[in-house]
């Protein structure tokens, strides 16, 4: 039980327990005025929380755990509390006209009788108005089946408290407190009115409170006679409370309708939440299977991953055992066919010492210096394929070749008589005889082809590289270098005896090695053209003067001969060259006057990179005078042209770094054996060497089944592409 309002109660105050039943009510009210004047009135309702009661009825066992404070049932309740109070206030206010001071006690409680007990008990009550039935029969005795309420109050309130019990504006019986009852039977003593009595008047009768002792009757004859009989009580709004009335119950109807519905609304909203948690579950557990499943192609894949980086690095180890295993085998090769060579050399003086022995003569150069058969250059040279030949003079055409295993430059001079067949093998002796590190070497000669066989240098000719000095050009010291180097030659030759004179020195005929050694080519070959070439020789000079008549001893023109003088006159020239790299027309008179004017890098090709200037002037009056028309003041080799060119020498010795990254050593694997070229597209025939795919096809093409390079027969004529060398070689290039 709780209080909700309580409002100004005191001692002096008649309490009276209200209802809902406005009709009743005002029935008791008006009693209670009439016969409590001057009192306080208090209107004691209990209220039964209808909604809990509606609610209790209308839920059902799923709803159970739903507290009170849930919404729907405490607007429910608030609502409830509402009218009450509404009421309450009502009947108040209808007490106004009558000039009573009213207030009212509300009390929640499920049970009203106890609810009165309890207040009376509370609150310390004691005067206190209840409605009640009465006995059909008698009206002095409290209804037993309709007035369970007041039977009760009247047994267990504190008997402290003076109660009346009223029935449709009369009293029926009251129940008033009596020290002397109370003493000697422990009970309230209790008054009944006489029907007739109650019929006439609904006052008390002094005969009704016999009972009672002298203070008792005292302080009820004072209530009786002060009552106003002139207490107006007005209840034109009785009607009016019995529509409010009947409007909360409506409204309790309506209430419990929306409560009714609320629930069946909240029953399809849980049963669809139960089924959208139902669908979520499932989704959830769908969203486990394909996360696992993730996971697993997750895992899956990280594995896939790992074994693709394993067989990375495996096939990364693979690729360089391939390597190195290819440079292996092309350094074996190298080597293999350096102890060919080596062996075929040794067989060779073998079979010479052999000879010695067995014939007892003296050593013959016909024995040591190689004869080749046509046969042998004809096949050198593919049937002298155009695309083998790799030059053409006035004494006649140059071939590039492989004979014995051997590459060679091979140059077809121009037929002759037979008379001049033993000049010529006299004279290839002579010229066999001259060797040097600067000049070409005569390896062998075809008295039949009268061809001679020369060793193959692959960097080009002087002439070339100074044609092409935009393109890589060379550098000063390599410049030097080859200038050294023909001096060299030179003076070897000059101090030969018989004096042996070059007499046809032009850059063409300064062929270069692969690190850049000049060796001076075509020595001695005028001697064997000359009879018979001396006209023709003579036409192609003077029909070619920018060409070939810069180079020439103008001394020729006047005696017909050349002289060791003739060969320092053409080095003069080519010395011009390397020096300002400029035309041959007007070269020694430009130069001169750069000298003049003490100005010679006016002059000087600095593509060449930045020239010693003190040695470079030093070697251009060398040139110039060399240059001089009149032979006897020319320079002399030795004394003087040699004192200034040795020291270049040991530059380019000593500092190698300084020569063009491009111009370094090719490595002797990047060349093609047959064309003697770096190979842009190499392949590996059956014999295991690699060449130049267009050299081994046109090998193969022209009805070769043997090996360029053993000349042992092929057991087939299938070509596989070198991948690893092709890629060391571009390697090589862009370095
Ligand atoms: N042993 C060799 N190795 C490599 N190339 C060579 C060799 N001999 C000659 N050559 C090339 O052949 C070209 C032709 O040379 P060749 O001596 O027949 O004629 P030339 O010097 O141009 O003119 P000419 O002989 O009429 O004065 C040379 O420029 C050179 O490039």
């Amino acid at each position: 039980m709780g209080s909700i309002v309580v409002e100004d109660a005191d001692t002096d105050t008649v309490y009276v327990a209200v209802g809902n039943n406005a009709e009743k009510t005002q029935q008791l009210l008006h009693w209670t005025v009439n016969n409590f004047s001057g009192k306080n009135v208090c209107l004691l309702h209990i209220h039964r929380p209808h909604s809990l009661n509606s609610f209790s009825c209308a839920t059902d066992k799923n709803l159970s755990g739903y507290e009170p404070k849930d919404l729907p049932i405490q607007a429910f309740q608030d609502q409830g509390n509402q009218s009450v109070h509404e009421l309450l206030d009502q009947y108040i206010l209808d007490l106004v006209p009558a000039g009573v001071r009213a207030c009212k006690l509300l009390i929640e409680m499920d049970d009203i009788e106890k609810g009165i007990t309890e207040a009376i008990a509370q609150h310390s009550i004691r005067w206190l108005v209840v409605g009640a039935a009465a006995d059909g029969y008698n009206m002095g005795k409290l209804a037993k089946q309709d007035s369970e309420k007041a039977i009760f109050i009247r047994e267990q309130a504190l008997l402290s408290c003076n109660i009346w019990f009223i029935c449709k504006g009369n009293l029926i019986c009251t129940r008033v407190y009596s020290k002397h009852t109370s003493d000697i039977e422990g009970g309230p003593a209790l008054l009944v009115l006489n029907s007739n009595t109650e019929k006439s008047t609904s006052k008390w009768t002094p005969d009704a409170l016999k009972c009672l002792d002298s203070g008792d009757m005292k302080e009820i004859q004072s209530i009786s006679s002060n009552r106003s009989l002139n207490t107006r009580w007005s209840f034109n709004k009785v009607m009016d409370r019995s529509k409010l009335a009947d409007l909360m119950f409506h409204e309790d109807e309506a209430f419990e309708s929306q409560c009714a519905q609320e629930i069946r609304r909240r029953k399809e909203v849980e049963e669809q939440l139960a089924r959208s948690k139902q669908e979520v579950q499932k989704m959830k557990n769908q969203q486990d299977e394909i996360l696992e499943e993730l996971q697993m192609v997750k895992d899956q894949n990280s594995a896939l991953m790992s074994q693709i980086s394993e067989s990375q690095f495996t096939v990364t180890e693979f690729e360089e055992k391939i390597i190195s295993a290819v440079d292996l085998l092309i350094s074996f090769r190298e080597k293999r066919d350096r102890l060919r060579i080596e062996h075929a050399n040794a067989v060779r003086e073998v079979q010479v010492l052999r000879t010695f022995g067995e014939a007892d003569t003296p050593f013959s150069y016909q024995v040591e210096f190689p004869a080749f058969s046509f046969v042998e250059i004809n096949e050198a040279t593919h049937d002298f394929d155009p695309s083998w030949k790799i030059g053409e003079g006035r004494y006649g055409s140059v071939y590039k070749g492989l004979l014995r295993n051997m590459h060679v430059a091979i140059k077809m001079l121009p037929s002759y008589g037979q008379e001049s067949l033993s000049k010529f093998q006299h004279q290839v002796e002579i010229l066999s005889r001259v060797r040097h590190p600067n000049l070409l070497t005569l390896i062998g000669s075809c008295a039949e082809s009268r061809s001679l066989v020369y060793e193959y240098l692959n960097n080009g000719s002087l002439e070339s590289h100074l044609a092409r000095k935009e393109k890589n050009p060379l550098p000063w010291q390599i410049r030097m270098s080859i200038a050294t180097d023909i001096c060299s030659a030179l003076i070897f030759i000059h101090s030969s005896k018989p004096c042996i004179i070059h007499g046809n020195l032009k850059p063409s005929k300064v062929l270069l090695d692969a690190n850049f050694v000049a060796k001076l080519s075509d020595l001695g070959i005028p001697s064997l053209v000359q009879q018979s070439l001396d006209s023709a020789d003579a036409n192609t000079i003077y029909n070619n003067p920018n060409e070939r008549l810069a180079y020439v001893d103008p001394e020729y023109f006047v005696n017909g001969k050349f002289t060791p003088e003739s060969d320092v006159y053409s080095f003069g020239v080519i010395l011009l060259q390397l020096l300002t790299g400029r035309p041959l027309l007007g070269l020694v008179r430009n130069v001169k006057c750069a000298l003049e004017k003490e100005n010679l890098k006016a002059v000087l090709d600095f593509s060449a990179g930045e020239w010693p200037l003190y040695q470079t002037e030093l070697l251009a009056y060398l040139a110039l005078r060399c240059c001089e028309k009149n032979w006897l003041n020319r320079p002399d080799l030795v004394s003087e042209i040699w004192s200034v060119l040795e020291p270049f020498k040991a530059i380019r010795v000593d500092k190698p770094y300084l020569i063009s990254k491009k111009l370094r050593r090719v490595p002797s694997h990047f060349v093609c054996p047959i064309v003697q070229e770096v190979m842009e597209d190499p392949y590996i025939a059956a014999d295991g060497f690699t060449y130049e795919e267009e050299a081994i096809r046109g090998w193969l093409n022209s009805g070769h089944d043997t090996s360029p390079m053993t000349n042992l027969k092929l057991d087939h004529t299938d070509l596989v592409p070198n991948y690893a060398l092709h890629n060391a070689i571009l390697e090589w290039q862009q370095q």
